[in-house]
């Protein structure tokens, strides 16, 4: 019961902020016309369960003028409800995709805000596949809860209303007791709620393992689709390592866990569908066998029979949404799950992003990056980088050296904003901006403009500026492929992809500049290329760079170096054979 409860609020939680958005009429207006046709099509079954009288009674006299007559009325209720299931289908698909829009977009803008997204990667677990979760669960569970939500409070309003008829064509039953005789009236009323009260007693007992299979099933069937991306995005580092066979078996071990759990659902799904199947069954003839004694011993004709049999099964249907519904509730009841956790994760991340461990507050005076009392951890929470104090100066150039593994690049994360495991104090100076170059840059696939100008639209900026800068970097042999989609990270070398970034950086002219090993893919003297490029075209700006080759530091002016031996680390100036303080 409290599972129950605990659903219900969370449905209400994911739904309401849509009705409430500055969506609200439009939604409101749409979920009322889908209710109100969902309450048009009880009024046809009430009206049809009234012909049966007619129509029966017609047959049993053999009155052939008004079978023809109430063949008239069919036609005409048959035609009502034609356009009203027509016209519910319709608009409520309407309000499914206009409700799946709204929240697609609500939940990308709070992933992709304030690197929400980057912070649940960090975080495990919490939250897997935010993929699937945005897209297959989204749409699920707004399509599950107007089709449910819907077809629950038709099947309310129907049972209401067949109760009432049901009530008022059934006698009251005498049973013989002790020498008495009790009445029970609308005793065919009772024999609906008990039979459907029964089945779904046994139906939730029976289906109670689907929720959780159909849950497991969607994460399962989710990591085996990354993992084929993964692939097809790896292919040639894959093909060059000869890792076909490695990825199969990985591949099969994941599917491995598709198919054992799937085994899982069809033994719990058969179980149940054995126990539904033949409750429906049962259903059909259940009504007729209840109320036939009356028939046979003359008291109804076969037109009350049948209208009788008909309000039975309605109310039966009815109470038995439940059983007739089990996997799809099963089915809503996790996607709920599974949103209600991602958005827990989400709204997690972004309280540690609006509280960053490392935020400073940026100063009006004073060096362009301040750190003080730097504590950056892992995280599973070892230290990793502890630092009093370091001041880099407005225009200094600065390398970070140290052995692999120990923490630079991390310490520029920590820097860059982005690290959320440590304390103490980052500052720039008021109203400057950052900007950093990583090893491997990001070059998503699409126009070469656009991979150029990234994150900013291609249009924001003049053609002219784009074609200057990518002349500069030496990449002036693509300024003929601009427009051209391709896939890029593909099709150009990592050297290429280097030289790309920087020209990003000479759009963007950030006022500090942060390069992790960002020339470690080109030669020497194209990185002193790189390097005297930024040295002319942004002379006022601050530079930190990572990197191991003793060349890079005729580009600096300061270097710092990682010590590899002592945790947590910290940065000294280098006394190293290797690098000499300039
Ligand atoms: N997301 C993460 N989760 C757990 N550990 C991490 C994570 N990122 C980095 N580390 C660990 O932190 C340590 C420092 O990594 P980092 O990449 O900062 O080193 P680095 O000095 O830049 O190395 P390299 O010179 O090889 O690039 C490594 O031991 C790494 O395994």
């Amino acid at each position: 019961m409290r599972a129950l409860s605990k659903l219900l609020g969370d449905i209400y939680r994911l739904s309401m902020p849509y009705f409430r958005s500055e969506e609200r009429w439009s939604a409101m207006g749409l979920l009322g016309a889908v209710i109100g046709l969902e309450l048009a099509w009880v009024g046809a079954t009430v009206m049809l369960n009234e012909w049966n009288v007619a129509f029966y009674n017609a047959l049993q006299e053999k009155d052939f003028a008004a079978f023809k007559t109430q063949l008239l009325v069919f036609c005409g209720i048959a035609a009502g409800a034609i356009i009203v299931a027509v016209y519910q289908i319709y608009l409520k698909q309407w309000l499914e995709i206009r409700w799946r829009r709204w929240l697609t977009r609500r939940y990308l803008d709070a992933w992709l805000s304030d690197n929400v997204h980057y912070r649940l990667r960090l975080a495990g677990d919490m939250a897997d596949n935010p993929d699937q979760r945005i897209s297959e669960d989204v749409q699920l569970f707004v399509a599950r809860t107007i089709g449910v939500g819907v077809g629950l409070l038709g099947t309310v309003v129907s049972l209401v209303s067949f109760s009432v008829i049901l009530w008022t064509l059934s006698g009251p039953l005498a049973i013989p007791l002790f020498g008495h005789e009790i009445n029970i009236p609308g005793y065919l009323f009772w024999a609906a709620l008990i039979y459907s009260a029964l089945g779904t007693l046994l139906a939730h007992y029976i289906g109670r393992p689907l929720t959780k299979l159909n849950f497991d099933q969607q994460r399962y069937e989710a990591d085996f689709r990354v993992d084929l991306v993964r692939v097809r995005e790896n292919g040639e580092q894959i093909a060059l390592l000869d890792g076909g066979p490695a990825e199969d078996r990985k591949l099969e071990g994941r599917f491995s866990r598709i198919w054992g759990n799937f085994f899982d659902l069809m033994k719990a799904q058969k179980r149940l569908t054995w126990f539904t199947a033949g409750y429906n069954q049962i259903s059909t003839i259940f009504p007729f066998v209840v109320v036939s004694p009356a028939f046979f011993a003359g008291q109804i004709q076969l037109g009350q029979l049948m209208q009788t049999a008909s309000a039975f099964s309605s109310v039966q249907g009815s109470f038995s949404f439940f059983v007739s519904s089990y996997v799809t509730l099963a089915e809503w009841a996790s996607v709920v799950n599974r949103l209600t956790g991602f958005e827990a994760a989400m709204a997690a991340a972004k309280a540690d992003a609006d509280a960053p461990s490392f935020a400073g507050t940026a100063h009006a005076e004073g060096p362009a990056v301040a750190l003080r009392g730097l504590d950056v951890r892992l995280p599973g929470g070892e230290a990793l980088i502890a630092m009093e104090t370091l001041d880099i100066g407005h225009g200094e150039r600065v390398l970070f050296t140290g052995p692999s593994g120990t923490g630079k690049t991390t310490l520029l994360r920590a820097i860059a904003g982005i690290w959320p495991f440590g304390s103490g104090s980052v500052a720039l100076k008021d109203g400057h901006r950052l900007m950093v170059l990583p090893q491997k840059p990001y070059v998503p696939v699409g126009r070469l403009d656009a991979a150029l100008a990234y994150p900013h639209a291609p249009e924001s900026l003049p053609k002219e500026r784009l074609v200057e800068v990518l002349e500069a970097v030496g990449l002036g042999a693509l300024v003929g492929r601009l427009e051209a989609e391709e896939q890029w990270p593909h099709v150009l070398s990592m050297g290429e992809q280097q030289r790309l970034s920087f020209a990003r950086a000479l759009l963007e002219m950030p006022d500090v500049l942060l390069l992790d090993e960002a020339t470690s893919a080109l030669d020497e003297a194209s990185e002193a290329a790189l390097y005297g490029l930024i040295r002319t075209r942004l002379p006022a700006a601050t530079l930190v760079s990572i990197g191991h080759r003793s060349t890079l530091m005729e580009h600096h002016d300061r270097v710092l170096h990682l010590t590899g031996e002592e945790t947590p680390r910290t940065l000294r100036p280098a006394t190293a054979p290797m690098f000499v303080s300039a």
